[in-house]
Formats: C-alpha cells, structure tokens, sequence
C-alpha cells in the first residue's frame, strides 16, 4: 500500500474537477487529482460535444427535407448512418484528445488512477492500492444515467443511455426514447431527423425544464408534431424477446403496443457519489444521501470538505460545473480563509430544434418565491425574419418585476433561442429593466424584434408611470414603429 500525504485532494477528473485542480494549485503543490475512470470528462466523452455532433447531423438532413419550400430542388437525403457516426465518433475524439492532453500536462505526482472512497474525514483508499491523507477534500465525481428499477435486467444489452448510443457505429432502425427532459429530447429529435422511427415517451406531459404554461403548451405541440410521442403514458412497460423490445403504455385510456430495437432510458441522472464510502467523510448529507454545501463556497458546512460539478444535484450544466470547481478548488486552497465568490445568473439552453432557452427566474421559480411580476409574451410563427428563414415557429413570454420594471427572466421554444437566452441572461445579471432594454439596438430584419415585441407588451403589462420622453426612445407615442 503507497501512502501519500497532500493539502487537497480533487476526486474526479471531470470538468468541474479540473478547474478545481487549476484553482488549488495556484495555493499548493501538495495535490492530487484521483480518477477512476477515463480522462477526457462527460462533456466531451458521453455528454455536450457528442450529442451536438449527432445534432449537426440531423440539421444537416432536416435543411435537405425542407429545401423545397425555398423552391431549392433536392433528391431525398439518403442517410449514411455508419458515415454519421463515425463523424460524431471522430469529431468526439478529437475533443476528447484535447482535454486528455491538459490532463497528462499535470506533473504527474499530481494524478492518482484509481476509484476513491472515505475510509476517514481526512483519509481516501484508492483503488485498494494507496491511502491519501488530505487536509481538504474536493468531491467533483459527476452523475451517472439512472434507469428505472428493473429494466436492465429485462433488457439486458438493448437497453441503451446516452454513453451507449455514442459508441455506435451505425444508426439503428428503431428506438423508444423514455424520458422527455433535456438528453430525450434533444437526442429523440436527432435521430428522428436522421431517419431512425423513434417514440418519445414521457409520464407528465412535461416537455425539458420549462415551466411556463404557455411556452410548455407551445412545445409540446412542436414535439408533438416533429415526431411521434407519447407525452401522458402510463404504466410503461418494456418487455424484450430476442432482439425486440415491445413497449406497452396507457395513453388516453387506451392501451397501446409497439416493437423497437433499443430502448434509450433518459430518465434522469444522479450524483455519483456510490461507493464513495460518505459516512466516513464527517460530512452532513440531505435525505439523499448528497452533501449539502454553500452555492456560494462549495463548501460542506464548515467542514474541511467541498463539493463540485454535477455531484452536488445541482444544476447539471458544464458552465456550473466549471464555476463549481473553481470556487470548491480555490477555498479548499485558501482553506480556513474561504471566501463567498459571486455566481452567474442561470441559463439553460436545450439543442432541440427549435432550440428551448430559460434566462433567470423561470415561471415556476417567480410563483414560488411569491414574487410580484407580470408577463409579456410573442409569438414567432408570423415573426418577419423568422419566416423568411422558414423557421417561424416557437414562443417567447418574458417576466418583469412590478413596481421597479426590472427584467427578471424568460422562457422560450423558437428560433436562435440559444442566442437569444445569453442575451436575455445578460440582461438579467446586469439588472437591466425593461425600457433600458426596450431602448437598446434592435437591427432589422432579426429573430431579436420578436423579443422586442414581447417587451412591449410587458411595460404594457407593467404599467409604470411613462418616463419622460427625453429619458427613453422607445415610448409611446411612437414607440409602435
Ligand atoms: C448527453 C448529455 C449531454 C449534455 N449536454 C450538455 C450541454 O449541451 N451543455 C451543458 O452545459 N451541459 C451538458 N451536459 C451536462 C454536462 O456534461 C455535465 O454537467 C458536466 O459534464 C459535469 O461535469 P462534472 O465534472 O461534474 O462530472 P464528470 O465530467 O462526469 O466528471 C466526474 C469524474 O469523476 C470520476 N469519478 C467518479 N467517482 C469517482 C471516484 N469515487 N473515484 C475517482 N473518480 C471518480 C468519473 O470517472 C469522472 O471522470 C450534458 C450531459 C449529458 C449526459
Ligand atoms: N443542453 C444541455 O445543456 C443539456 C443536454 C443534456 C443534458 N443536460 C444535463 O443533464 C441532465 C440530465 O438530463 P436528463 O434528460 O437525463 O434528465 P432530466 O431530469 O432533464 O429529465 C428526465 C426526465 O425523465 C422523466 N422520467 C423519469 N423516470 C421516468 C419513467 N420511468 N418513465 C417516463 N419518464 C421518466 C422525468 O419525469 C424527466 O422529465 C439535465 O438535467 C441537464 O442538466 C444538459
């Protein structure tokens, strides 16, 4: 057994545990970094690049589909579906490479290969092999897939997650995508674009994280239009016999039936926090067993441990994760004298086509909290550049706050929403309101005039005493222009 005796140590080589190793080790050399599995982080591996590899595929196909409504004539697009992913495989790798490369730039005293787990508050066992005695603990060990009770052992090897479908080396002929958050839909829509039948099966009708009625009515009609789901379905049942997954469900009162070749389970993720021996740790754990830290610190109570990335429970977003490490790395550097360190205004961007953005407080986060605000919205299926590109579709409703008509938040489904929700998002961390929006640059023609338009119509909705004209632009009388 090796033994090794460090100020920090950072379990898990992942995004928000290499950014916590940059930021630690700008306080100490006596560092180390232990992963159990392979570099290259679930980003660039398994999560964010592929999946926007296998995107870019399939608006490759869809703009071929709709070519003729441009009076561009095309011949159906002929899928090459080994072509398509070794493209994302290739692409992925190459990403892959690089994060690789930063890692094994580290000295290596500073990377231990092995799975850590607590055996005390200051002591790690990793992989059997070393004991780590470390006077800070960071834990960056992401979230793994969870899959519904049972259904790998019924499935067996046709049950797929996200990992699994960037290993293939050809497109299937059929799968059952269960989940309608953010992977289900995203890699639902791809696929289906790319040829494979696909249902998408959801149990609330939810569609990705959205909560304003309107924008999830709004898109579920889209989904609902883009490809066959099943929003509503209950008592889902998967059944496997030889190569065919049967899918059985309620939907509507009515019981349904339907054969696939996979089944591709996007219900979810957990922390990873297995096996992590966390009753060792010395740590308070909320009733999920997940240590609870400062959002502001990352740290565990006023313990010597910290916590970053997707296993905190957190928002499960590579932008997070990295900040998480930063500041989870930085106070454990810096430990006792940590400092609170500011965070960013949230953002949520879902690849769908069209694209889904949240910017601030969602709709369900303002009636939670009791705020007072109201709602301006527009529409983009008659918005004028929009239409001309032919993606006039979707729905933006913007919130305010009453009384100060500061900007509070957005949801949407439309076109360049993941442009469009930076800019919002922007808006919110610099305490914007609403007129200074409104008397921002509007070019034309641009998507963003749709959200001009919703704008308005909340500083209608506000109803603040009109400012006086030569304080303000975009104002009645002809602000309508
Ligand atoms: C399909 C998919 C698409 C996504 N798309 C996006 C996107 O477009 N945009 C976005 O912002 N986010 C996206 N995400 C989320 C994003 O990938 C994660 O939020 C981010 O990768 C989390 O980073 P992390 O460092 O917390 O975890 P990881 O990168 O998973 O790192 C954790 C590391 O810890 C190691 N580890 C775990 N336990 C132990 C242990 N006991 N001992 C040693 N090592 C251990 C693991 O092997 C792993 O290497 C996506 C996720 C998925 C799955
Ligand atoms: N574009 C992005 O930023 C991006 C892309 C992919 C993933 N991610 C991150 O990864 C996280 C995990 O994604 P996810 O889509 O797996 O989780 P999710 O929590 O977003 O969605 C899971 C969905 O599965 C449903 N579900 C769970 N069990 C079910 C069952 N038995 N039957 C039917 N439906 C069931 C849930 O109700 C939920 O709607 C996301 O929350 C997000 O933070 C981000």
């Amino acid at each position: 057994m090796n033994h090794l005796n460090v100020d920090v140590a950072i379990i898990g080589a992942g995004s928000a545990g290499m950014s916590a190793y940059r930021a630690a080790r700008a306080h100490t050399d006596r560092i180390v970094v232990i992963e159990g599995g392979a570099y290259g982080t679930t980003c660039a591996r398994v999560g964010c690049m592929p999946s926007k590899l296998l995107i870019a595929a399939a608006d490759a196909a869809h703009a071929v589909a709709m070519a003729g409504r441009f009076g561009v004539v095309t011949a159906p697009a002929a899928i090459d579906g080994v072509a398509v992913m070794r493209r994302v495989r290739e692409e992925r790798d190459r990403f892959v490479g690089f994060v690789v490369e930063a890692v094994e730039a580290w000295p290596e005293a500073h990377r231990l290969r092995g799975h850590a787990r607590f055996v005390a508050q200051h002591e790690l066992d990793v992989g059997g092999h070393t004991r780590v005695t470390a006077g800070r603990i960071v834990i960056a060990t992401g979230s793994r897939p969870h899959v519904p009770a049972g259904w790998r052992e019924t499935l067996g090897d046709r049950l797929v997650v996200n990992d699994d479908v960037f290993a293939w080396t050809d497109l299937p002929a059929s799968v059952a995508v269960v989940g309608t958050g953010v992977i289900g839909l995203e890699l639902s829509l791809a696929l289906a674009r790319l040829g494979v039948r696909v249902r998408l099966f959801g149990r609330s009708g939810r569609v990705g994280p959205l909560t304003d009625p309107d924008v999830a009515a709004k898109a579920r009609a889209i989904v609902g239009a883009a490809l066959d789901a099943s929003l509503d379905a209950h008592d889902l049942m998967p059944t496997r016999h030889g190569a065919v997954v049967t899918l059985r469900w309620t939907e509507n009162g009515t019981r349904h039936e339907e054969d696939f070749e996979y089944v591709l389970a996007a219900t979810g993720r957990v922390p990873a926090l297995d096996g992590l021996g966390l009753e060792h740790a010395g740590v308070p754990l909320d009733e999920h067993g997940v240590p609870q830290a400062g959002r502001h610190t990352r740290r565990v109570g006023r313990s010597h441990v910290f916590i970053a990335g997707d296993a905190s429970d957190e928002a499960a977003l590579l932008h997070e994760a990295s900040d998480e490490g930063r500041i989870a790395g930085d106070n454990a550097g810096r430990y006792p004298d940590t400092i609170v360190r500011p965070r960013r205004t949230p953002l949520t961007v879902v690849f769908s086509d069209p694209q889904i953005a949240l910017a601030g407080e969602s709709h369900a986060q303002l009636l939670a909290r009791g705020a007072r605000f109201a709602a301006g919205s527009a529409s983009f299926d008659d918005q004028g550049r929009s239409r001309v590109m032919g993606r006039n579709l979707g729905i933006v409703r913007v919130y305010g706050e009453a009384d100060s008509g500061r900007f509070l938040g957005a949801e949407m489904i439309g076109p360049a929403a993941e442009h469009i929700g930076h800019l919002l998002a922007w808006a919110v961390q610099h305490g914007l309101t609403v007129q200074q929006m409104l008397d921002s640059p509007f070019y034309h023609p641009v998507v963003e005039e749709g959200v001009r338009t919703a704008l308005r119509e909340l500083k209608a909705a506000l109803d603040l005493p009109a400012p006086p004209l030569a304080g303000c632009l975009d104002c009645a009388p002809a602000a309508a222009v």
